[in-house]
């Protein structure tokens, strides 16, 4: 069976509760999946996996978290080439800009980002879980 690491960094719980929709998509779209918050994960890590699923809110002034996520992702950026990954994440006043910036850095990477990233404003609503949820099947059927 194929593995997904869902990998992700959350303040106040929303990008958490995208988080365990993607978990439930993938299982439901048939991988098995090992869950990371972003200081538990670096790239010894990457090539245990089939595709990863990145999870990070808005921080900053439209960037990722900078004590945890970023680090973390700038550790393993150089293993993703070639790499199945989706992205997720949770924003507040911003129109996604974040989001923007972090799948260019992923391109850039040379990952193989296989589904539109799923953003939403502040908690998810049963829509947004629901795209969260397709998001992680979307990967699972990827790998
Ligand atoms: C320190 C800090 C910086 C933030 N910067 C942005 C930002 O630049 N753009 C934006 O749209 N939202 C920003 N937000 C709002 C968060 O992205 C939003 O509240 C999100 O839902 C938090 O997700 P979480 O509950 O997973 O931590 C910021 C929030 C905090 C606490």
């Amino acid at each position: 069976m194929s593995k997904a690491a869902l990998v992700f960094w959350s303040g106040t719980g929303n990008t958490e509760i995208m988080a365990d929709a993607v978990e439930a998509g993938i299982k439901a779209g048939g991988a098995e999946v090992e869950v990371f918050q972003a200081a538990d994960f670096d790239s010894s890590k990457v090539a245990e996996f089939d595709g990863i699923a990145f999870g990070c809110p808005s921080m900053g002034a439209e960037q990722l978290e900078e004590s945890e996520m970023q680090p973390m992702f700038d550790d393993v950026k150089d293993s993703l080439s070639g790499k199945k990954i989706v992205l997720f994440g949770s924003y507040g006043w911003g129109d996604g800009e974040w989001m923007r910036t972090w799948e260019d850095d992923c391109a850039d990477a040379g990952a193989d980002r296989v589904a539109d990233s799923v953003i939403c404003n502040e908690t998810p609503d049963d829509e947004a879980k629901a795209e969260c949820k397709a998001l992680g099947e979307a990967l699972a059927k990827a790998l």
